[in-house]
């Protein structure tokens, strides 16, 4: 697969009558950072699922990293792929100490369970931290931190393991205007990092996008509406079938914004 770190072909997921994906074609190259789009129940966190070695399709080929869903050991892959999401945050322990939060994913554990963690560790997570901005927080407990905070302090964990892929399933759901802007920022600074892994970002909103992401996959209904080099995707056209209206689509620098036509 040479650069491919994702790469999907005729995937399709059903459950029962339900079809969340339908033949799907999609790859990621090392050096590509994409967005995908779409409204509720488009299908975007069934896609990262599957992206993150959580669930087989039911029909076509998913490789990830060079290794094939159903034919590889997913506990050895996992490590390799960095994941945020709610579902993440949601299985943090309210007491656990957020260096730890970031430290333990070294270990593939969500909750303390060592007395004493590898000095060399725990530097990192402090250094991690520090990079989102969270650095202060790092003696507090994870219940006591904003919503803002404990997604920058999982974002810090998800690269805690120097993963070759960084899974982000809305990032910025539930921040305010500060909190999301923040976050882009941060997420803007790795992107352009040409160290960083390759990037995948689930968002709802044009106005998360953060600038160096390169690549775009709007997704309705299961099905791929548009998908390529993200100036070339995001048109008024294409939004506005992915979202069923009529969409006006303004650029201001290296930021998009939408809204309804009226
Ligand atoms: N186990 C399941 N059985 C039946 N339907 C399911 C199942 N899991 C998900 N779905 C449906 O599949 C569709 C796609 O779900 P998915 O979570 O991937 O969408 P999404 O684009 O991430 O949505 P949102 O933006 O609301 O998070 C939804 O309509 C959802 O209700």
């Amino acid at each position: 697969m040479e650069d491919l770190v994702i790469r999907m072909d005729g995937v399709s997921v059903r459950r029962a009558a339900t079809t969340l994906l339908s033949d799907l074609d999609w790859s990621v190259e090392l050096d590509e950072r994409w967005v995908v789009l779409g409204p509720n129940g488009a299908g975007k966190t069934t896609l990262l699922k599957l992206a993150g070695a959580e669930l087989h399709p039911t029909t076509g080929t998913v490789d990830v990293l060079d290794e094939r869903m159903g034919r590889t050991n997913v506990f050895e892959l996992r490590p390799r792929i960095g994941l945020c999401s709610t579902a993440v945050t949601g299985r943090v322990p309210g007491d656990e100490l957020v260096r730890d939060v970031v430290v333990s994913a070294g270990y593939s554990v969500l909750g303390r369970w060592r007395e004493e963690y590898e000095s060399m560790d725990t530097d990192r997570a402090t250094e991690l931290l520090e990079a989102m901005g969270v650095g202060h927080l790092a003696d507090r407990t994870f219940a006591t931190l904003s919503e803002g905070e404990r997604k920058r302090t999982v974002l810090a964990r998800a690269m805690m393991t120097d993963p070759e892929l960084l899974l982000l399933d809305e990032p910025a759901a539930g921040l305010d205007l500060g909190g999301r802007e923040d976050l882009v920022s941060r997420l803007s600074t790795l992107a352009l990092d040409p160290d960083a892994p390759a990037m995948t970002l689930v968002t709802h909103h044009v106005e998360e996008i953060p600038p160096g992401f390169t690549h775009a996959l709007l997704l309705r209904e299961g099905g791929v509406v548009a998908r390529g080099m993200l100036d070339d995707v995001l048109t008024e056209d294409n939004l506005s079938k992915t979202f069923d209206q009529d969409l006006v689509l303004q650029r201001s620098g290296d930021r998009y914004f939408a809204r309804r036509r009226v």
